[in-house]
């Protein structure tokens, strides 16, 4: 696939803090992609480049070819981290307040109904709940029917449900053939949602491809999770337990000969997890730290 956005070398300083350094990667047309990585990792820095907001020291960002020109700028639509809009009006009045700003702008009530505001279009939006809001600026960003659409952190803050309702959302609208750059901290937001991604710690990008093959490139088989208790000696010599805690672990690609060993061996199999790894654990085996704080991070066998 031809790239449709092109970053080449990008860099930008605030002051002495090299918040991106010199990053590079393509986006071909019609994918979601993710830019992926801890609080401060330089995503938000990277994406307002993209959008023409936020000035670069160094490298290029082209558009089919082009640096980002008038044309091209209305064809980009933004939901940012924080919108501020305007006091008393509802979610309708928003969306047409913002379609007044374009001379080509998508039918308000068919943004209402894509990104399903129906029931609290008429509220005040101050009165929405963090889901509604997302899904009203997400219905602004659409306004003037863009073919890129860039989404920075939408689902931060977001309770499971609502997360779920945005990503499905996220679906229904790339299906309409548009080209998605989000960023995120959730990696399995990223896994779910994008094709490609760019994992970035410290303003670097450390890992690029589609989720699958990242971690297939990275990891084999599994993790299995024992309560810590007397393994036999069969099990200590095969498998190569090691102890963290109140746990054994186990790295293994051969699943099924593992767990008949144990079997086999009488472990006491209560409270047994079976886990495959993801990209949180392919971040933390990266830069030694993890993405989120402090999620349950098991380690994985390497393949290299
Ligand atoms: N306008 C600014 N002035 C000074 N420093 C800034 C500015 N914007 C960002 N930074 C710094 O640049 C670094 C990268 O910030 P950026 O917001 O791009 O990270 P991020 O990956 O988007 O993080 P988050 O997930 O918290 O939004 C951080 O250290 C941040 O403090």
């Amino acid at each position: 696939m031809s790239a449709f956005i092109q970053v080449n070398n990008l860099r930008k300083s605030f002051k002495k803090l090299e918040a991106v350094q010199g990053i590079s990667f393509s986006v071909p047309k019609g994918i979601c992609f993710g830019l992926l990585g801890p609080n401060g990792a330089g995503k938000t820095t990277t994406i307002e480049m993209m959008e023409g907001i936020v000035d670069f020291d160094g490298g290029e960002i082209l558009y089919d070819g082009e640096p980002l020109n008038r044309a091209m700028n209305q064809r980009i639509g933004i939901q940012f981290q924080h919108t501020a809009l305007q006091d008393y009006l509802s979610g309708r009045e928003c969306l047409s307040m913002f379609a007044s700003f374009y001379s080509h702008a998508l039918d308000v009530q068919h943004l209402i109904e894509l990104c399903q505001l129906e029931d609290f279009a008429e509220q005040d939006h101050r009165k929405l709940s963090g889901g509604q809001k997302q899904r009203l600026l997400l219905a602004i960003a659409l306004v003037n029917d863009p073919q890129i659409l860039f989404l920075d952190e939408p689902t931060t803050g977001l309770d499971p449900h609502a997360r779920r309702n945005f990503w499905d959302l996220i679906n229904r609208i790339k299906a309409l053939g548009k080209t998605i750059v989000l960023t995120t901290h959730y990696m399995d937001e990223a896994e779910y949602l994008c094709d490609d991604i760019a994992i970035m710690d410290k303003g670097r990008i450390i890992a690029r491809g589609a989720p699958r093959d990242l971690l297939a490139e990275h990891f084999k088989g599994v993790l299995i999770r024992l309560r810590q208790q007397h393994l036999p000696e069969a099990v200590m010599a095969t498998c190569h337990p090691r102890q963290d805690g109140a746990y054994w672990f186990i790295n293994t690609d051969k699943v099924e000969q593992t767990l008949k060993l144990l079997v086999e061996e009488q472990v006491e199999l209560d409270g047994l997890h079976v886990k495959s790894a993801n990209l949180d654990d392919l971040f933390l085996k990266l830069t030694g730290h993890g993405l989120q704080g402090a999620p349950e991070q098991l380690e994985m066998a390497d393949v290299k």
